[in-house]
């Protein structure tokens, strides 16, 4: 083992069952190391595995492949030396704060006295003296996630996981507390040696990290790796901050798959069409289309700066941006989006104008509304039931993403007017007047 290694990823896989049984692999081919004194962020669009990740290291679950090492040994189950902070808190209510800090002491052996001595301690450090014998729900959101810093932090971890440690905070919360924590490495008050962070924040990432790390999605792999020598505190408005969010985004929002694929499954095709949609929907899809119409954008937006006029977190901008570019209606790359020509007509045309070309562009690239309304189209009496589609789903997805796909699929449908559903008796069928 290298010298400087904390902890070693190589060549990890995990798959995790379908509804129907079979396999679906979440990460494969892994390598990742996390050295000793830095910051490291993990990025990636929803569902890429990052959280999984996360578990595998702190050896809340298991590898299926490859070899996942904490100094050097094999992880086998929650290491001594890592602890982890999760987004939901994770306090046990009926405890006072005290108690809960001192829950991780108790697990390792730590006599009652040291333990109420080390947990005052930390309660001062992450400022919450004199909270010890709050109940959790006493406390405002940015204090609980406080509690569960201090519980991970009071066995002196020499890795610390934080899995969006900040993002069920309001912003300024998420930011001070992150800040305190800043504060407490680069002063070198808490012994930890390193910090791996999943984030969906891609500012929160370049402000903290010494190094950001993206998955790809499908399976989730190491995409890229960026190495950030700025010394912090970071001036957010810098302009090397600027460049950098600018290019994580850019590298976020290339795609890895090819933006069309073909409308409609062809026999004994050697890859099937991919029927996955973007978790976003209509209202969304046009408000953001409109704003990069207007000026100042006029056509083309940096990515970061639509983020904060349209004050979409980048889990809801990046899906809405993906479908815009997944109906041709804009194009994104390099951290920009910038309208098409039918992007253009589409922001000012009317309101029965943009239904039609909604659907228009439907049938043309997404291979999931293409094949409904082809079914539709060669059905007795014009009405399919949705069970067929749904299996159809669940072979690439699990259960609840292959439901809520149907759901975008149907909404979509509906509103170029491709086809109808019926909500009672679950059934899609061609609309009255099917102009397409
Ligand atoms: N125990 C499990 N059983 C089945 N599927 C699971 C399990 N845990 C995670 N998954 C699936 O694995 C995929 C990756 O999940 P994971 O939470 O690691 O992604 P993520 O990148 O952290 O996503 P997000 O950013 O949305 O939190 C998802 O599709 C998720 O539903």
């Amino acid at each position: 083992m290298a010298e400087n290694i904390l902890m070693e990823l190589a060549g990890v896989g995990k798959s995790f069952n379908k509804a129907d049984g079979a396999p679906r692999v979440i990460l494969d081919g892994v390598d990742f190391s996390l050295r000793k004194g830095e910051i490291v962020s993990l990025l990636g669009k929803s569902g890429s595995g990052k959280s999984t990740l996360l578990r595998i290291m702190a050896g809340l679950i298991a590898a299926d492949k490859g070899r996942a090492a904490y100094r050097g040994a094999q992880i086998s189950g929650p290491a001594g030396g890592v602890a982890m902070v999760f987004q939901s808190f994770a306090l046990f209510p009926w405890l006072t704060v005290q108690q809960n800090v001192e829950l991780g002491l108790e697990a390792q052996g730590v006599p009652p006295a040291e333990r109420e001595r080390r947990a005052d301690e930390m309660l001062e450090l992450i400022g919450l003296a004199g909270f010890g014998g709050a109940l959790p729900r006493e406390l405002s959101g940015g204090m609980r996630q406080r509690v569960g810093i201090a519980r991970a932090l009071v066995t002196n971890p020499d890795v610390l996981l934080m899995d969006e440690a900040f993002s069920a905070l309001d912003v300024l919360t998420g930011e001070t507390l992150r800040n305190d924590i800043l504060d407490l490495w680069d002063s070198g008050r808490i012994p930890t040696r390193g910090i791996l962070v999943v984030s969906h924040n891609i500012e929160e990432a370049v402000m903290m990290s010494d190094r950001i790390v993206i998955l790809s999605s499908d399976p989730g792999r190491v995409r890229h790796e960026i190495a950030i020598n700025l010394p912090r505190p970071r001036n957010a408005d810098s302009q090397e901050v600027r460049d950098l969010i600018d290019e994580v985004y850019g590298l976020m929002t290339m795609r890895s798959a090819p933006a069309a694929m073909p409308a409609a499954p062809a026999a004994g095709a050697a890859t099937p069409p991919d029927y996955r949609l973007p978790e976003t929907d209509i209202s969304r899809i046009e408000s953001v289309l409109e704003l990069v119409a207007a000026a100042p954008f006029s056509g083309r937006a940096d990515l970061p700066q639509l983020a904060e006029e349209t004050e979409l977190p980048d889990e809801e901008l990046f899906p809405t941006c993906e479908a815009l570019a997944m109906l041709d209606l804009a194009v994104v790359e390099k951290g920009d989006i910038t309208l098409t020509a039918l992007g253009q007509r589409y922001a000012q045309a009317d309101q029965q104008q943009r239904q039609e070309l909604f659907g228009q562009q439907l049938l043309k690239h997404v291979p999931l509304a293409a094949r409904i309304h082809a079914q539709l189209a060669q059905a007795d009496g014009g009405s399919v039931a949705e069970e067929p589609f749904i299996e159809l789903l669940e072979a690439m997805l699990e259960a609840e993403q292959a439901k809520r796909t149907l759901e975008i699929a149907v909404e979509w449908g509906r509103y170029g007017e491709v086809y109808e559903y019926d909500f009672h008796t679950r059934r899609l069928m061609l609309p009255e007047r099917s102009s397409l």
